[in-house]
Parts: C-alpha cells; structure tokens; sequence
C-alpha cells in the first residue's frame, strides 16, 4: 500500500491537476443545483416567463457541459497516470528478468512470471486510474457541497456531518477484507497459470508416463481454486455496494424527512431552501458512496501491488559489469585466467570452489568429469552468466567485471545441447547471431559452414520456412547446426560448448565436429565434454571432481596423474568399442 502511495506521490503534476479540477467540479455540481432549483421556483412558485428564466437555462447547460467536460478530464488524467506506473512496473521487472537470465529461466514457473507481469500489472491499473482520482475528488465536492448546503440550511449540514463517516468507516473495514481476499485470488491465479504453462510444456511427459488424468485434476483444482477466491472478492464487492447504497439512501432519507416536516409541518423553510438542499444530499453522499466502490477496487490493486513486490524483491546475484570496451582490449582471443574463482547455489547448495587455471589464446579446453561435478556452473562463470563468489576470472589481465556486458557477449558464442529456436523463420533463426542486419548471403554463407545449407534448400520454402514455437519442429542435430550457424555469423573470439554433440548419432556428429573445428580456427575454445576424441584432442583439459579442480593438464599427463580420470577414459573406451 505504501508503496502505490509513494508512487502516486511522485506524480504531482497529475494529483496538482486533480485537484484543481475537482475543485471545479464541486462548483458546477453547487452551480447545476442553484440552476436548477432556481428554474424550478422561478417557474412553478413565482410564475416567471419563460425569457425571464433563459439565462438560467444557459447557466444550467453550462453547469452541465462543465460537469460532464471535467468528469472526462479527471477520469482521463487518471488513466494517463496508470499507464505510466504500469509501464514503470513492467520496465522494473523486464529489468530484473533480463539483468540475470539464466537465474530468471531456473527459478520459478514461467506462468507465475508472465501471470505477474501481465495480470498482476494490470490489477494495480484501477489504483492509479480511479482510486487516486476518486480521493482526491471525494475530499473536496463532499466538502463543498456541505458548506452550501450549511450555509442554505444548517441543520442539513449537521445531519451530513453526523451520518457521512459511516460511509468510509464501513468501506475501510470491507477494503481491509478485500486487500486480503485480493492478494489470494492473485496467489492462486498465479500458481494456476503456473501450472498450466508447466502441464503444456511438459504433456509429453505426463502422457508418456500415464499421468495426464493425474494432472488434469491438478489444473482443475487450480482452476477452481482460482474461481473461488474470485467468487470471495465479487462477494465482498457486492456485499459493500449493497451496505453502502442502503447507508447513503438511509441517510438521503433522513434528510428528505427532516426537510419535509420543517416544510409541510413547520413551514420554517422555503421551498427553494428544501429543494435545493434535496437536490444536493444525494451528491454528497453519491461521492462518499464512489469513494467506497474506488477504494474496494484500490484494495484489490493493493493486493496484485504486494505480488509484484515479492517478484521484484526476490533476491537477485547480478554478474558485475564495466564501461570498458572490449575492442580496445582484444580483437583476436584473449588471454583468460582463473583465479580462485567459486560459486555456490544459494546458502547450501552445490559450491564450485576456487579454481585456478589459465586458458591461452586459440586454446582447445576440455571441462570433464563426472555427472553434477560442475562443468555447466564452471561454464556458465566463464560465459559471464553466473556471479562468481569468489575468486576473479581475468580476461587479457583485466577482471571480466572491467568490461562493458554488451561488448563481451558480443564477443563470445555458447552452444548447448538445447539451443533455443524462436518462432520465425529458419533465415531470421540464423540471422539472429548478426548484431547487424546480416545479408542473404551471409545466412548462407553461415548456414553451409553448420552443415544444415543442404537440408534447407530441400525444404518447400527454403530458408523462410517457419521453425520454432508452431512453426516446423527441428531435430536435436538441426537445432545445434541452427545454433552453430548463428556463430559462423557472429564468429566469435571465444566458443563456449554445452555438450553439444551428446546425444546425437555419429554422422550428424561428425558434421557438427568438422564445424566446430571450423568455427574453433578463429576463437578459443572450451568445451563441456563426454567424448573421447573431444578430450584427447584437447591443448588441456580440466578435471573437476565434486566442485573442485581435482586436475588439470593434457590427456597424457592425467592419464598419468590421476587414476580417477584414467577410470573415466577407460569408462569411456569401453563404451565406444562396444
Ligand atoms: N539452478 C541451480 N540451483 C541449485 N543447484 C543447481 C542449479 N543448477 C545446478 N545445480 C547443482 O549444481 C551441481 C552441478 O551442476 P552442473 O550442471 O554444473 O553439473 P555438470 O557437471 O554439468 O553435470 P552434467 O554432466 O550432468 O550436466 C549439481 O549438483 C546440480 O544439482
């Protein structure tokens, strides 16, 4: 709540300008009364003409126009101002999303973060759009329609005064409801999409392993979950519109009847007095009442505003970053050494610890060792998408941090055993390793280096066939050329590779292998590796075992210094002869 506060504290041009307009209104809204009981006396009690009452005519189409012309404006302002936040909210959390992408794409649901930035952003819309607005407009027309009316007729004003606060006290109880109720609808919401997006991607899976039914009840649950904390907000909304129409009719009516015995009874009053004050009341109490309902609404915002709260706060390991540019340090390759560098998961998790090597210009690395002993972490530090914590990782005697973020991913390649097709075509797939529009020709060119030129021109539409995300679907060994062409177009200084022929069957290997040696004659290489031709062909190869750099040298040399490391190989061996 605070925090929404303090936001539209920030727009004080927009609430100066509320205020003045609104002040505008409590002043037409006193004018259309005045017009109006004025017609209605002059007309009916004192039998005026009608040319007599025409400029009270022009004055009451006035007050209308004026009335209605400031309405649109306030309501304007307010959405104006809703659209700023919200588009300082989903700038913040793009932010936070992409200022650690690999943290974004490991933690959590996809479905909560997109539930988050689209539904819950939207959610706070009414809070700057109708509750800021409505505030401001409700702290100043009651007011001056009370001192009108007080100044016409006090005992009114003192009736106003005494039955108003029920209103907000009422809706201060019911928002304090709904904030709560509010911010479980957004919980559940959140967790429902979660779970969809999860089941959607994961349907293969469930299918195979008979479980489709199983988490087909799951969303259901989720989805009625979801329905029901709906149903509670709509409930409470109801509820408080019902209790705040009967306050303020109950309240109108005490009115009516107080002014009709001084009229009929007493006749203390004049009719112009009694109609005017009557005409009046039900705007009083109509601003408090869409002060009730703006505040509901308010609360519910309050509510999706704490989620994305939670979201933004969640705490983030940013990899440092400099202004230095990379182009005045190298152009060719450079010289990397790791000092010490560690990283651990979180508080307990998995810990990379103090690694110490150096990895020369043009250098073939090989990272091996057992499954979960660290490579992908080890690679993730060096491609400078991970926050070491520990250590420095130098690049030409520089600390990686030194550089500008931009120029070093500029400058580097990292291929996995899962590179990520987007939807579009096979020619925009490659083309996205150009920091530049790249030519035709130069996706070509990319595309007959990977190995993949032939298969391409085999299809119907040839490189503007559609891949990815409904698009046509790709084979494990297409998407790696996918990927590899996109590095013959960026050719990098340095290549990073996930394990990238894992899997694969051993002629698409061998394409993808007399690429890679292609692509490695211009840049350093490092690789994550399984196979034994990729480790025996190393210049060196680091051996991690639980985390640590139990050795480091080339295949000759740990053969002989390291038995377990000989086990491996011959782990290896024995499988490749089979
Ligand atoms: N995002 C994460 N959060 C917490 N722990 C993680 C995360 N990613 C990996 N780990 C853990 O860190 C350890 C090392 O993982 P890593 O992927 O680096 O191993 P690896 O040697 O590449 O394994 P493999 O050969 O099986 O791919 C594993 O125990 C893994 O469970």
């Amino acid at each position: 709540m605070n925090q929404l506060k303090a936001i539209a504290k920030q727009h004080k041009g927009t609430r100066l300008f509320l205020v003045f307009s609104s002040i505008l209104y409590a002043l037409t809204v006193i004018l259309q009364a005045y017009f109006l009981v004025t017609i209605v006396d002059a007309v009916f009690l004192q039998s005026a003409s009608f040319t007599e009452i025409v400029p009270y005519l022009m004055g009451l189409l006035c007050a209308l126009v004026a009335r209605s012309a400031l309405s649109y404006v306030n309501g304007r302002a307010g959405v104006k101002m809703a659209t700023k936040v919200k588009q300082q909210f989903r700038q913040s959390l793009l932010k936070k999303y992409t200022r650690n992408p690999l943290q974004t794409s490991l933690q959590g649901q996809s479905g909560h973060k997109v539930s988050v930035f689209m539904d819950a952003i939207d959610e706070i819309d009414s809070y700057f759009s109708k509750y800021v607005p409505q505030v401001i407009q409700t702290s100043i027309v009651p007011l001056f329609i009370w001192i009108a009316v007080s100044m016409e007729h006090v005992s009114t004003g003192i009736i106003m005064i005494i039955t108003a606060p029920f209103i907000p006290l009422f809706y201060i109880i019911i928002g304090i409801m709904t904030q709560k109720k509010s911010e479980e609808q957004m919980d559940k919401m959140a967790l429902f999409s979660g779970r969809f997006l999860d089941t959607l991607q994961g349907l293969t899976t469930l299918k195979l392993f008979g479980k489709s039914k199983q988490q087909k009840d799951v969303i259901r649950q989720s989805s009625l979950d979801f329905r029901d904390a709906t149903m509670e907000v709509l409930k409470v909304a109801f509820v408080s519109s019902l209790m705040l129409e009967l306050i303020s009719m109950l309240s109108i009516g005490i009115i009516a009847l107080e002014v009709g015995i001084r009229l009929v009874v007493f006749e203390s009053i004049s009719f112009y007095t009694a109609f005017f004050v009557l005409v009046l009341a039900p705007e009083f109490y109509l601003s408090l009442k869409d002060l009730g309902t703006a505040f509901h609404t308010g609360r519910g915002s309050m509510g999706a505003a704490t989620k994305i709260q939670e979201e933004l706060e969640q705490e983030e390991h940013n990899v440092q970053w400099g202004e230095a540019s990379v182009d005045n340090a190298f152009d060719s390759p450079p010289h990397i050494s790791l000092d010490g560098v560690g990283f651990q998961y979180g508080e307990e998790g998995f810990a990379l610890k103090s690694i110490c090597t150096t990895i020369e210009p043009y250098e073939h690395v090989a990272i091996v060792g057992r499954s979960g002993a660290g490579k992908s972490t080890l690679l993730y530090l060096i491609a400078g998408l991970l926050p070491k914590t520990e250590g420095e990782i130098m690049v030409n005697h520089q600390p990686l941090s030194h550089y500008k973020e931009a120029d070093w991913f500029e400058r580097i390649s990292y291929i996995t055993q899962h590179p990520y097709i987007f939807a579009g075509t096979i020619r925009e797939n490659i083309a996205l390793g150009s920091n530049i529009a790249a030519s035709t020709e130069q996706v070509e060119r990319a595309a007959h280096k990977a190995g993949i030129a032939d298969l391409i021109q085999s299809l119907e539409q040839g490189y503007d066939t559609p891949i990815g995300e409904g698009g046509r679907g790709l084979s494990g060994g297409e998407k790696q050329r996918i990927a590899i062409a996109r590095a013959f177009l960026k050719q990098p200084s340095i290549v990073l590779f996930d394990e990238p022929t894992t899997g694969l069957d051993l002629y698409t290997e061998q394409i993808l292998q007399q690429s890679i040696n292609e692509l490695s004659k211009n840049a350093t290489v490092i690789s994550v590796a399984h196979r034994l031709h990729t480790i025996r062909n190393a210049d060196k190869i680091l051996f991690l075992a639980n985390g640590e750099l139990a050795n480091q040298g080339t295949d000759a040399q740990l053969m002989k210094a390291s038995t377990d490391y000989a086990n491996m190989v011959s782990v290896q061996q024995e499988g490749v002869e089979r």
